[in-house]
């Protein structure tokens, strides 16, 4: 049986958060499926990367060092994994639902015929047994995503090509170290076995990152508002409250739409999936495609004006009342504690 491989993304000599959280879930669903798992890092500067992947499991590392690789480009890095998985013939390979993985998985999938879903929520490995023909297939790769505007959340399986190819968003999986002492091999790719001149044709001249100003995915404390915050304006009521609790402020799409909010604090399908010590959800409904992006808060405050939203069954404490009565009460009294 093949391996599970893992597409590692790295900037500046480091993997990428989403890379490491796949490397978690592929580590496990090699354990289950009796295989190795692999990782593929592609760049320049890589010589880290071992140490940083070895500690989650990885057992083989494939490394392409070498300047032609970085920063990533579309064509370079499809042609390496074409031609690794045409060998290597992986089961299962994953990548992140990121810019790069959006870009690359498609391409990947589409030249060797395997298929590919997109954003998935969950993976596992089970069974499937075809309807028509009575075939039994035994340990696939279950892909689990919403589907049909999330009202559906959809298991999709790939019985007969490989490898079963899966992307994923930052933060759906969990990152967790599988043994800080364990030791893989690592396998050195001869980049010039695999390119020619045409995949060289594009060259990057310039540059220009924007780091984002918001990190809501490692606040132990969010203050969410959605629709029913009512305005911009209102929005201040919920930054005020973050602060007064070291927190950060999030929001459901419907308060994004509105222009209540900046995208990059979108909790969600869509937006940043979050695992706070405390989430206060105030005026959003709780729909499903805002609550799986926050359904794993340790803890839920729900602050709404209907007894009955939705989002009060993932509450821990249900405030019924106006956002705009309760909140003001919050901040006074957690401010009058805090001196
Ligand atoms: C493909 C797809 C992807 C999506 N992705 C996302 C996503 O990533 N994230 C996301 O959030 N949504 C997403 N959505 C949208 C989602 O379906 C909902 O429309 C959205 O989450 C609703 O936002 P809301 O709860 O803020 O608004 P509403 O559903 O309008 O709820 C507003 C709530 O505020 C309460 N309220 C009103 N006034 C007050 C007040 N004064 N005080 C207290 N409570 C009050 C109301 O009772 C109500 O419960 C997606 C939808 C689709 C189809």
């Amino acid at each position: 049986m093949n391996s599970v491989f893992v597409y590692c993304e790295i900037e500046e000599g480091t993997v990428a958060d989403v890379s490491l959280e796949l490397l978690t879930k592929g580590r496990a669903l090699a354990t289950k499926l009796g295989v190795k798992l692999e990782a593929i890092a592609l760049g320049e500067g890589l010589k880290d990367v071992e140490k940083q992947v070895f500690p989650y499991g990885v057992d083989v590392l494939w490394v392409g060092d070498d300047a032609r690789l970085a920063p990533y480009t579309t064509l370079p890095h499809t042609k390496m994994l074409v031609r690794l998985f045409d060998a290597e013939k992986p089961q299962v390979a994953l990548m992140g639902a990121t810019s790069v993985g959006r870009d690359l998985g498609p391409r990947v999938s589409s030249a060797l015929h395997s298929g590919l879903t997109a954003d998935c929520t969950s993976l596992e490995i089970g069974e499937y047994t075809d309807a028509k023909s009575g075939k039994k297939y035994e340990n696939l790769l279950y892909q689990i995503r919403p589907a049909f505007g999330g009202n559906i959340v959809a298991t999709i399986v790939n019985p007969e090509c490989r490898p079963q190819m899966a992307t994923v968003r930052e933060g759906v999986m969990k990152k967790e170290i599988f043994n800080l002492q364990h030791q893989g091999e690592v396998k050195k790719l001869n980049v010039d076995e695999y390119l020619d001149d045409t995949d060289l044709v594009v060259k990057v001249i310039e540059r220009h990152m924007e780091k984002s100003k918001v990190n809501i995915k490692a606040a132990p404390i969010i203050v969410a508002g959605g629709y029913g915050v009512g305005s911009k304006e209102n929005f201040n009521l919920l930054y005020e409250l973050a602060s007064v609790l070291g927190g950060e402020v999030g929001a459901s799409r419907a308060a994004v739409d509105a222009g209540f909010c900046e995208h990059e604090r979108q909790i969600g399908q869509t937006g940043t999936t979050v695992r706070p010590k405390l989430y206060i959800a105030c005026g959003i409904s709780g729909q499903i495609q805002h609550t799986a992006g926050m359904e794993e808060s340790s803890m839920v405050i729900a602050i709404n004006t209907d007894a009955n939203a939705p989002i009060n069954k993932f509450a821990d404490y249900v405030i019924t009342g106006d956002l705009n009565v309760v909140i003001p009460k919050m901040i006074q009294y957690y401010k009058k504690n805090s001196k």
